[in-house]
């Protein structure tokens, strides 16, 4: 096969009422790419999906999947789908469940290979309701992967579960993206983008604000972080300091954005009683950060 363009979202743009939930995307994603669509809350992920799942009508803009559209790639099996809330029946049990949506589908796998692939293999005869929102999440991966799609769209995949779950559940996902699916997740996890995913695409009030590599997105902020227990500290001054461009704080820990490290730290020596100083290079966090604060300033 022939690499081919699995989602192109073209000018795409959303409104509720007065909010701009969406506001000019452009998005292409290719065969085989793992992509995280990263962002705060608001920040128009769950619209953007839903546009490119054909759930909900871009006021502007295009949208295809596998060059038709989303409704006509679903029908035919080719997107997988892992919304946050929904699909689920109470009532129900796993096995029936899972069945139910694969009776949906003209080429699905086996339930229980289905079940298995989602760690799920003990829980075909449990109900749902009785489950954890862990295991209820691993349900819906396996009414994603069912119909044996190409391309997997999940919204939040890993919320409500531990770490454990989530480790889990990344491994059962690692297993698909190996047989060379397509993927798009959204997440508020740093972590899952950065480990996960061949590209991340960050989003801010609707637009997206950057996209890459994870590495590229680091990389795009130069400088260093320092992060120190400073008491009393007076975030004021250090905001002001020629060099930090963001300041935050966790209890009495001051974590500063530099452009210039070695002057804000001369600084803090010098004029604070801040101790136990760590310097640290750009991670992805910080890159999101300083990012947003970058928006901040241009809005
Ligand atoms: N059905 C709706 N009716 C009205 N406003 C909506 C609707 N859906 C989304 N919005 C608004 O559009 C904006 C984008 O929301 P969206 O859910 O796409 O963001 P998100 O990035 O997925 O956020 P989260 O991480 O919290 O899920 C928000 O301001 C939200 O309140």
């Amino acid at each position: 096969m022939t690499t081919q363009t699995a989602v192109s979202l073209k000018g795409v743009t959303k409104k509720y009422g007065a909010v701009l939930a969406v506001a000019g995307v452009d998005l292409s994603i290719r065969t085989g790419e793992v992509v995280a669509l990263l962002g705060p809350n608001g920040a128009g992920k769950s619209t953007t999906i839903e546009m490119l799942l054909g759930l909900v009508r871009p006021d502007q803009g295009s949208v295809q999947v596998y060059g038709g559209t989303p409704v006509d790639a679903i029908a035919q099996g080719q997107v997988g789908v892992m919304l946050q809330s929904g699909g689920i029946i109470e009532d129900a049990k796993v096995g029936e469940l899972v069945n139910l949506v694969a009776g949906l589908h003209n080429d699905p796998m086996p339930v229980a290979e289905a079940l298995d692939r989602a760690g799920i293999g003990d829980l075909a005869d449990r109900k749902m309701k009785g489950l954890s929102g862990g295991q209820k999440q691993r349900v819906r991966f396996a009414m994603a992967i069912i119909p044996q799609p190409d391309l997997i769209v999940l919204d939040e995949p890993t919320t409500g579960m531990d770490v454990e779950a989530r480790r889990d559940f990344w491994a059962s996902m690692h297993a698909e993206t190996a047989r060379g699916r397509t993927v798009l997740f959204a997440t508020h996890y740093l972590e899952e983008a950065d480990a996960y995913a061949d590209r991340v695409v960050l989003m801010r009030n609707g637009k997206v604000v950057a996209d890459g590599t994870a590495a590229q997105i680091k990389a795009s902020v130069s400088g260093r972080t320092i992060r120190a227990t400073v008491p009393g500290a007076d975030l004021a001054t250090l905001a002001s300091l020629p060099g930090v461009r963001n300041v935050e704080t966790r209890g009495d820990v001051v974590l500063l954005q530099c452009a210039d490290s070695d002057d804000t730290l001369r600084y803090l020596l010098g004029n604070t009683r801040a101790h136990d100083i760590e310097v640290t290079s750009a991670d992805l966090e910080d890159a999101v950060l300083a990012i947003g604060a970058e928006q901040e300033t241009l809005a």
